[in-house]
Order: C-alpha cells, then structure tokens, then sequence
C-alpha cells in the first residue's frame, strides 16, 4: 500500500487518513505550522491567477505543482510522483499507475497573489480533461522535458490553448538531465508549436551541475545549492552578476539580454519608442520593471511566450516559474469575456468538472465570470432549466476542501448540493438574471443568432470528440444492474467523453471511450468505487459507414394502426460528400419548395427520421459519416401522425442507402513512436505489419521519433508489444486522425469476421 506516508501535516488532515472528504468548518482546521490561508476570503480579482499546467505525458507537471504548494507553504514534505504521494494526484489508481487522470484543482497563495492550479493530464486518451480546464483558465505553463523539447502530446493541448486564446508561459524541465539542450528546445518552440519564444533565462550548469539560472530581465543569478540531496530547494542565492562570474556566462547573459529588448522592442510599439526615445545609446540602463511591463504585454497579446528552465525534481527554478505566473499571465478581469458584460453584476459561473463523493454525493467545480457565489442558496441552470439548491461552498486544496461563506468572480470554488449539474452547464443566480443578461445581450448585438435568447448567456462547453474504442460491459449478477447504471450515470456526469448505450438488438450495455487506458480505468473506477467487479467484453473498435454513389429513390408507407390509417410518400436523394472537408458530419435539407410546405412538426418529423436512420449504417449498424440528403417531396394524407412520417423517411433512407453502395471507414491514428537507434527496425517491421504508413522519421538526440498513420483496430495491446519490442525503451503517443476507407480486401475480412465466418 502506498498511501502510507501522509504528505500534509497533522493538523491539516487529508483523505489518505481519512475514509472519505470531511468537509472542515471555516478556518477551524489550520493548524499554526502550515501558511495560513490569509486570503480564503475573497482576493482582490487584480491579484487572482486561474492557471493549468499542460504538458506531454512525463514531462513532470505533477511534480512541479507538489513543488509549487511545497515552496508555496501548503505541504511540509515534498510528494514525489515516484513514491506515489503526491497530492494532486489524489485518485487511487493515479498513485499507483503515476500518472494524471483526472485534473485535480488546487488553490494556493504566492506571494500576494492567489493561483488557482488546475493539473491537467498528458495522456491523450483524457484530451478532454485538458480542453475543459482550458476552456475555464486565464493563462497556463506548458512545461516541457528540455531534452525532447516540443513532444506530440504538448502539440495538441498547445492547439487547444490557442483555440481558446489562453496566454503561456513556457517551463523548460529536467535540466539537470544530461541530454537537457536549451537551444534545441527554444527552437522546436519555434518551429512546432509555431510560437515566439521569448527566453527570459539563461541556466547555469548543465547537467548534473546545473545549478541554477541568470534572470535576464534583473541580471540577478539565482544559484541553488548542487548535489545534496536532503536539500529542498527553499533557500536559494540570489545576487546581482559581476565580474567575478566566469567570463563565458558574463558574455552569453550580455548577449541574450540584447536579443531579449531587441525581441521584445519587436514585438511591443509601446517599449520600441520607450526604447528609442529614452534608451538609444545604452539598452542596458531599460530599467527591468519597463521591460517586465513589456514581456507581460506581449504575453497577453500572444505575440510570444516567455520561457522559463529548471528542475523540478532536484527542487531548482520553480519559485521564479511562480513569480512569472503571477507577473506575465492575466488576472480574470483582464480577458474578455462578454457575458461579464451582460450579467453585470449577478452570477454567472461555469460547472467545468463533477466528481462524485460516497457521502456527499456530487462535488462540482465552478469558475465564477461575474457576479457572487454563496453556500445556502437557490441557483438557476441553464442547460437544464432547473432550480439548484447549494449548501456548501468551498475553496478546493487538492483533496483537501476548505469551507467558505462566499466567493466573488474570478475565483474557482467547489460546490455541494448540485444534483442535476453536469459538466459543461452555466449556472446563473435566477431565470430572471438570464432573461435580464439576454436582453443586455441583444441590445449589445452580441450572441444568441443561432438558437435564441437563451443560447446567447450560456457559457459554451466542452465539443466532445467522438469515440473510438467499445465494448460491452456486464454486472457480476443482474440484482447489481441498478447499481451498475448508477455507477455509469455518475461517471457519465464526471466525464462527457464517455458515452454508454445499450445495444438495441442484444440489450446488453455498451461503454464507449477514447482509448484502451479510458476504458480501463473507468472498469477499475467501478469496481474501486462503486464496489461493483464488472466484466467487460472484448475491445471493439468504433467504424462507420459512408455511401459511395448518388441515389434517388421514393418509398411509401400504408399501416393502419387500430382505427386510423397512416399514408406517406416520400421521395429523397443520398449523396456522398468529402469526408476531409465535411469533417464527417452528415447533412440534411429540404428542397425550398418544401420549406415553405411543411408545418415545424412535420419538418421536425422527417428531420429526425432522416437522423435516426444516419446512427446505423446498412452495411455493419455503424454510425454513418459523409452522407447528405435533398428531401424531395413528402405527401401525406390526412390523419397520418409524425411519428410515422419520420418511420417513412427513416425506410426511404435504408433503402436509399443501400442503393448507394457502401464503405467502411475505419479510424486511422497518428502515432508518434520515440525510439532508441539500435530499436528502431524492430519497431518499423512490427509497424509494417501493423498497416502503418511511415510519414517521417526525426533524430531527437540519441532517439529517433518516427511519425506514422495506423488504422485503430491494428494497436490493440501496443503499449505491451512496443515494451517487449524496445525492452522498454520506447514511448508512443496515439491520437485520431481521420476515418479513412478500408480497402476492398480489408472490408470483406472484417465483415466476415463480425458475421462470424471467420
Ligand atoms: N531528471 C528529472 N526528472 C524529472 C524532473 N521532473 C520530473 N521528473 C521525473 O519525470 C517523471 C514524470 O514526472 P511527473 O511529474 O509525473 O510528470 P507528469 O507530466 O505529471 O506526468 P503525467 O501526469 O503522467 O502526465 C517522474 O519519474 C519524475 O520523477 C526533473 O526536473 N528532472
């Protein structure tokens, strides 16, 4: 058992001494010997930073936060994700695999600031984790390994940072390994991630003796002490550089603080003409608080992204990575946000996570855009259009749950008492303050085009991808299918990505996830936290189906349903579309004619039958893609309900499909393999046999990283085969690409197989 040893203090109790969250009362707990929390009442919002750290898989994102609340005063002990006592890390299966699952939100203070931390995961089976605490953030880290530089992973949480306008600072990692290389990593920075790095430090030492950085905006050098391993970190030197430096480091800083005002003077007018008019002849007398000024309007703007090194695990660099966090990323009111505007002053706050907890049932997360939040209150949702009562409201440490009697905007807080809130929802102080902020809204010429007034005051939530990997999953003995459901309806709320349905022809339940290692964690959540052994079916992978030809065909339909007689014609064209530029989806129109014929609940009919009729494909049930459909002409003789009209369209459309010609589309992956030389055949034979398209093959140091396409159904087990093949030396991450056609002789073994000939 490796909880064992607990991290915190004896007065600041945690859930490893304890069966489940104990909700402490107000203040009550803190014991003399940890910081207190001076600001648990509500920061100034100028002085609150909502910050995510994202990263690769590895790059040690768990282990600067612990170094974060540890130099910050929260924990006593440094937690070491190696030992399995971290306290971010909270979930049990976390401790044990060493990896993130789920982000764990944490609040602390630096300095005069409050940063909320969300800690995100790098696997990319949990994307989905990373998009919606991005979605709910100011500004975040992206920490790299310094000696890979810019890995797959950290490209598509940099995408979905970008999607959502975040503002970064960059944390170069593990400079203490050998192989660390600044100079690489600044520029695969540059070239992959398409960004302006702007260095703000140059470290001292490489290697085992890295030793600590110049800060290139003060030329103060920041030395830690080397080689004791007793040493936390906490205390470091820090003096102005001088000439008793040695002369190498002397001219390096020189010439790296030039090109850092030359860049900056680039990138922002405002210190360009501070520059010219008041600096010409001597760059360096900028005073560094000017220049500071600068990098923080060039990292709002996303114009460039301070960078930052260190070493977490040997405890250097991470208090100057806090002090950027609080100088360069944005205070909440600093984005802009419309619907501040709109709500003014009353509550608008976004649920961005659900966990479940045994005894006090769902613990949501909310960040607050306007407006005050306040335990013992009546709150409207939105999406659901229901009245919530909340009767506790807390700021989140870890697991850790401090009671507060109120929160103002910009700040995270954890609720109890939303029973109906699931991830994704706005909360609002009543149906009245929606209404009141729509008006604002429309006065304003803002939102709400699409789906009326309402849609425009919703906050948007996470797009949930598709997908890719099912199976079915069974309770130990039927007595344990209510509890099973209701373990599934909770994971659900937690978690969008995972859908569960149950399979209209078998009626046994299927759990559908995002990779091999979703759908395992979740069967191990259920029987860990539900008490539930499950079995789960084999691993199957999600295809689809798409037409290949233009159809046109009419069918009609004639039923006499006990005294009343339904009659429908309809007439419809199916025609294929380019699966890249449609992105995949499936249309429907009808002809203009039409349009103007149709009552709303019979266009609504024959809509929802041509939907129903695009969720199972005529060739293996699979979902269809790339598929519009032209209604023609819909005739209808009186007495005819809606229902049956949709059944008609949905015939029509089977059979209209059929007529087209089918395909199989299966989910082809992008793989990244980062692999030693003396591995890489090993691991281009398998990947041959595998279907696998070899598109790129990159040195990084001694490692080749080779980049390549490779149908889902083909990497089944990889991790455990890429293991055996490298000896473990080789990591990989996995990511869909597109659906893509099987091939004729692929298609025909596959339908063989799931008829059962094979
Ligand atoms: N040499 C070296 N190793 C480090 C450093 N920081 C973290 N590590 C090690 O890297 C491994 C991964 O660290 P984590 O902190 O779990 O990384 P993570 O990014 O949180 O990983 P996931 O949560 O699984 O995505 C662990 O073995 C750490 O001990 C560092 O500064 N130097």
């Amino acid at each position: 058992m490796i909880w064992g040893r607990c991290l915190l203090t004896a007065g600041l109790q945690c859930c490893r001494c304890r069966p489940s969250w104990q909700l402490k009362r107000y203040f009550s707990f803190l014991p003399d010997d940890v910081k207190s929390l001076r600001a648990v009442v509500n920061p100034d919002i100028s002085k609150i930073r909502n910050i995510g750290i994202m990263a690769h898989i590895d790059a040690g994102k768990t282990t600067t936060t612990e170094r974060m609340l540890y130099y910050s005063g929260y924990t006593r002990a440094l937690g070491d994700v190696d030992d399995g006592d971290t306290v971010t890390d909270f979930m049990a299966q976390e401790r044990e695999r060493g990896i993130t699952i789920q982000s764990a939100a944490v609040t602390f203070d630096w300095k005069s600031y409050r940063i909320n931390l969300i800690d995100t995961p790098g696997h990319v089976d949990f994307t989905l984790e990373v998009e919606r605490a991005l979605r709910v953030l100011d500004g975040a880290v992206a920490v790299f390994d310094a000696s890979a530089g810019v890995e797959a992973q950290t490209l598509t949480v940099w995408r979905q940072a970008e999607k959502h306008h975040v503002p970064c600072v960059c944390f170069l990692n593990k400079m203490d390994k050998p192989a660390a290389n600044l100079s690489f990593s600044i520029e695969s920075i540059r070239q992959k991630l398409k960004a302006n790095p702007v260095l703000l430090q140059i470290p001292v030492g490489s290697g085992k003796s890295f030793s600590g950085v110049v800060d290139l905006l003060t030329n103060q050098k920041l030395s830690w002490k080397l080689g004791s391993s007793g040493d936390d970190g906490r205390k470091f030197e820090s003096k102005p550089l001088d000439q008793s430096d040695e002369p190498e480091l002397l001219q390096e800083v020189n010439e790296a603080r030039t090109a850092l005002i030359e860049q900056v003077a680039d990138l922002d007018d405002e210190f360009a003409e501070l520059l010219l008019t008041d600096f010409g002849d001597n760059f360096d007398a900028v005073p560094s608080v000017r220049l500071q000024e600068a990098v923080r309007r060039v990292t709002l703007a996303r114009k460039g992204v301070p960078v930052l090194c260190g070493s977490s695990l040997k405890n250097k660099g991470v208090q100057p990575l806090l002090d950027a966090i609080t100088a360069y990323l944005p205070a909440p009111d600093e984005r802009h946000h419309d619907l501040v505007r709109w709500y003014k002053d009353d509550l608008c706050a976004l649920a961005f996570k659900v966990l479940h907890d045994k005894q006090r049932g769902p613990l949501v997360f909310l960040r607050i855009y306007s407006g005050t939040l306040k335990p013992q209150s009546a709150v409207h949702n939105i999406n659901r259009n229901s009245i919530e009562r909340m009767s506790r409201l807390l700021v989140p440490f870890a697991d850790q749950h401090v009671e507060i009697p109120s929160m103002t905007a910009g700040n995270i807080a954890l609720t109890v008492g939303l029973k109906q809130t699931v991830t994704g929802d706005t909360i609002v102080s009543s149906k009245s303050s929606a209404a009141a902020a729509a008006r604002r809204a429309q006065n304003d010429g803002g939102g709400g085009k699409k789906r009326g007034e309402q849609a425009s005051v919703v906050l948007s939530g996470v797009e949930v991808p598709d997908p890719v990997f099912f199976c079915t999953i069974e309770p130990p003995t039927m007595a344990k299918q209510a509890d099973l459901e209701n373990a599934l309806s909770c994971l659900q709320r937690e978690d969008p990505s995972l859908k569960v349905r149950v399979d209209p022809d078998s009626g046994q339940t299927i759990l559908c996830g995002m990779g091999e290692l979703h759908i395992e964690i979740i069967h191990d959540r259920i029987r860990r936290e539900y008490g539930i052994e499950t079995h789960l079916g084999p691993l199957q992978v999600a295809y689809r189906e798409t037409i290949l030809n233009e159809v046109s065909t009419t069918d009609t339909l004639d039923r006499t349903v006990g005294e009343r007689r339904h009659v429908a014609t309809v007439a419809l064209t199916v025609r294929p579309m380019d699966i890249l530029s449609s992105s995949g989806s499936c249309e429907v129109a009808l002809r203009e004619e039409l349009e103007a014929q149709l009552s709303p609940d019979l266009k609504e009919a024959v809509e929802n039958g041509v939907h129903s009729s695009y969720l199972q494909g005529p060739l293996l049930g699979y979902p269809l893609l790339g598929v519009s459909t032209l209604i023609q002409s819909v005739n209808i003789e009186p007495g005819t309900s809606a229902a049956m009209v949709s059944a008609c369209v949905s015939r029509c459309m089977l059979k209209a499909m059929k007529l087209a010609g089918n395909q199989v589309l299966e989910p082809l992956m992008s793989l990244e393999v980062t692999v030693g030389e003396e591995h890489l055949s090993a691991v281009l034979g398998d990947l041959a046999q595998r279907r696998g398209t070899i598109q790129d093959i990159q040195s990084r140091h001694d490692n080749k990283v080779l980049i390549a396409n490779v149908p889902l159904a083909e990497m089944m087990g990889y991790s455990t085969i890429l293991r055996t093949l490298t000896s473990g030396n080789a990591t990989f991450s996995l990511e869909l690409d597109v659906y893509d056609a099987m091939n004729p002789q692929d298609q025909n073994v596959l339908l063989k197989r799931l008829s059962g000939l094979l």
